[in-house]
């Protein structure tokens, strides 16, 4: 069994996320190859032992199960702790029909009858010490009724700590979805042990919301074949490399590589809206994240651009004509849209046409999105030029031409669909960001957290990624981009985690 999250050794390798039918595969695959049972036997065993090592004072524990497999780990589990703890008070509240049982779940179920168990027939008056929640698993794709959903409002609102078996009861091991009409509560005291194999659904959409802080893993003995991972889950710790950064010696600022953010609409050139924070923001985050030279280019006339900034007096500002007549565009990795506003939708063609690294954020992405045709990006793509979108939900929204609940009710397909529409890496921001590129698997980062809710959060983001991409050995190949993208998510989702204070951290504070 290993943690997952908190993640406990940073630059992990990333792990693969399997889902439901792949998960069913390996399962059935493994199981015909052992005695009756094991498969469950292990599952419910790890469930109990993972119980008492992170409630080892719980006293009174009750097990809600539910009448498939998912309720059959439970019951064993409830078996397991009332033999092996048998000073517990351990209660049952089972959800299943005898009739309908599959058939490891009905021997599981024969198993518990004959044991030392309380099998409560309603929910229990009063909150226990700890709740194992095994009612449902793997098995949920549409929304949750009848008896199992006043079950799951019960399991919702009950204050005790709270085990997950596998998943949380209500969430789609593919998408992260919610399948319940009950609000889903972020609870302090939950945590979730998945079995066989981590899903795609546990990192993202709700699935960080509801499967607590702690996520545990155990494989129960599987070994899952290659290729076959819906998606791949990214710790943070792969960039920035700061040791080798200092050990450089001989490394000067033009070996650094250089960024160019272009964005950042000046008042007089927007109706007195004034963004230019904006741009300033991702290439403040540029210079902090090592980049050799970062130029900001605001749009609007020469002599509004401000002389410098007095929070980062080495940025280098000028007007984005400016820019644009000089070779900067060639040159650098271009980082644009941040702060933008309609302009930037004058500023697209020019961008595509002579950016090879190039970042769209933003108002740059709402410029792309006026668009139906994605060929400037395609011809990009031909040549081995890097493309990079950041979208969040709503900008994804506009992309593929809908509405963001579809975009968030399966976030691994949206990112998927972007990507291959429009030519590019595309990072889905949000609760569980998704990195995907065309015809690789996706990534899903595994750090950030409501933190980074806040306005600025992406313009830094999207001036890490310009300084991760100007140090990346040109031609790299998509792989290699791929997965630097996805650590430099990952790198950024960690940022508010240093924030000493008890308010939360602005976007200037992320990268002060
Ligand atoms: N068979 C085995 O040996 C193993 C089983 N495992 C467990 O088995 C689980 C999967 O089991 P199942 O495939 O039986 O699926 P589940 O147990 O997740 O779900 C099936 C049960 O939920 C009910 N249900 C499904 N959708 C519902 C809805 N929308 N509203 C109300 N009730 C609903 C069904 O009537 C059935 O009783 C995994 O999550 C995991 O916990 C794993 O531990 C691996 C080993």
């Amino acid at each position: 069994m290993q943690r997952i999250l908190p993640c406990p050794t940073p630059s992990a390798p990333p792990r693969p996320l399997h889902d439901r039918l792949a998960s069913r595969q390996l399962e059935q695959r493994l199981a015909a190859s052992l005695p009756p049972h094991t498969l469950m036997q292990r599952a419910g065993l790890a469930v109990a032992r993972l119980a008492m090592a992170w409630q080892p004072h719980a006293q009174r524990i009750v097990v809600l199960a539910g009448g498939g497999n998912n309720g059959g780990d439970g019951l064993v589990a409830a078996t397991r702790l009332a033999r092996d703890w048998p000073q517990r008070d351990v209660a049952v509240w089972w959800q299943g029909a005898p009739e309908r049982l599959p058939d490891d779940a009905r021997w599981a179920w024969q198993q518990a009858r004959a044991a030392n168990l309380t099998w409560l027939q309603a929910a229990p008056e009063h909150p226990p010490d700890l709740v194992i929640d095994a009612l449902l698993g793997l098995g949920l794709d549409r929304p949750v009724r009848g008896t199992a959903l006043a079950a799951l409002r019960w399991l919702q609102a009950c204050p005790a700590p709270t085990l997950c078996v596998d998943l949380p009861s209500g969430l789609d091991a593919n998408t992260g979805h919610w399948w319940a009409d009950a609000p889903p509560q972020p609870a302090a005291q939950r945590a979730t042990l998945s079995l066989l194999t981590l899903k795609p659904g546990l990192f993202t959409g709700h699935g960080r919301v509801v499967a607590g802080a702690s996520i545990w893993f155990d494989d129960l003995g599987a070994e899952p074949e290659p290729g076959t991972a819906a998606a791949w889950l990214v710790a943070p710790g792969g960039w920035p490399d700061t040791a080798a950064l200092r050990a450089d010696h001989a490394s000067h600022k033009g070996s650094r590589g250089d960024v160019l953010v272009l964005g950042g609409a000046l008042p007089h050139a927007h109706a007195g809206i004034g963004m230019g924070g904006a741009a300033l923001l991702a290439a403040r985050a540029a210079l902090r994240a090592g980049a050799g030279r970062v130029y900001a280019a605001l749009l609007g006339d020469a002599e509004q651009v401000p002389p410098w900034d007095m929070g980062q007096p080495a940025l280098m500002l000028r007007s984005a004509t400016a820019a644009l007549d000089s070779d900067l565009p060639e040159r650098a990795t271009v980082v644009a849209g941040c702060g933008g506003g309609p302009a930037m939708a004058t500023l697209l063609d020019a961008v595509l046409a002579r950016c090879p690294r190039l970042v769209l954020d933003a108002d740059a992405l709402n410029a792309l999105a006026q668009r139906p045709d994605p060929e400037p990006l395609a011809a990009r793509q031909a040549r081995g030029w890097w493309t990079v979108l950041t979208p969040h939900p709503l900008e994804a929204a506009r992309l593929l031409r809908t509405d963001t609940a579809t975009v968030q009710r399966d976030r691994l397909a949206a990112a998927r669909t972007l990507a291959e529409r429009w030519h590019a890496v595309v990072v889905l921001k949000g609760s569980g960001s998704v990195v995907a590129a065309p015809g690789l698997t996706p990534r899903i980062v595994a750090s950030g957290s409501g933190w980074l809710a806040t306005a600025g959060s992406g313009d830094t983001l999207a001036g890490l990624l310009g300084a991760r991409l100007s140090t990346l050995p040109w031609p790299a190949p998509p792989e290699d981009l791929q997965a630097a993208v996805a650590d430099t998510v990952a790198l950024h989702g960690t940022l508010p985690e240093h924030w000493p204070h008890r308010w939360p951290p602005t976007a200037s504070d992320l990268l002060p």
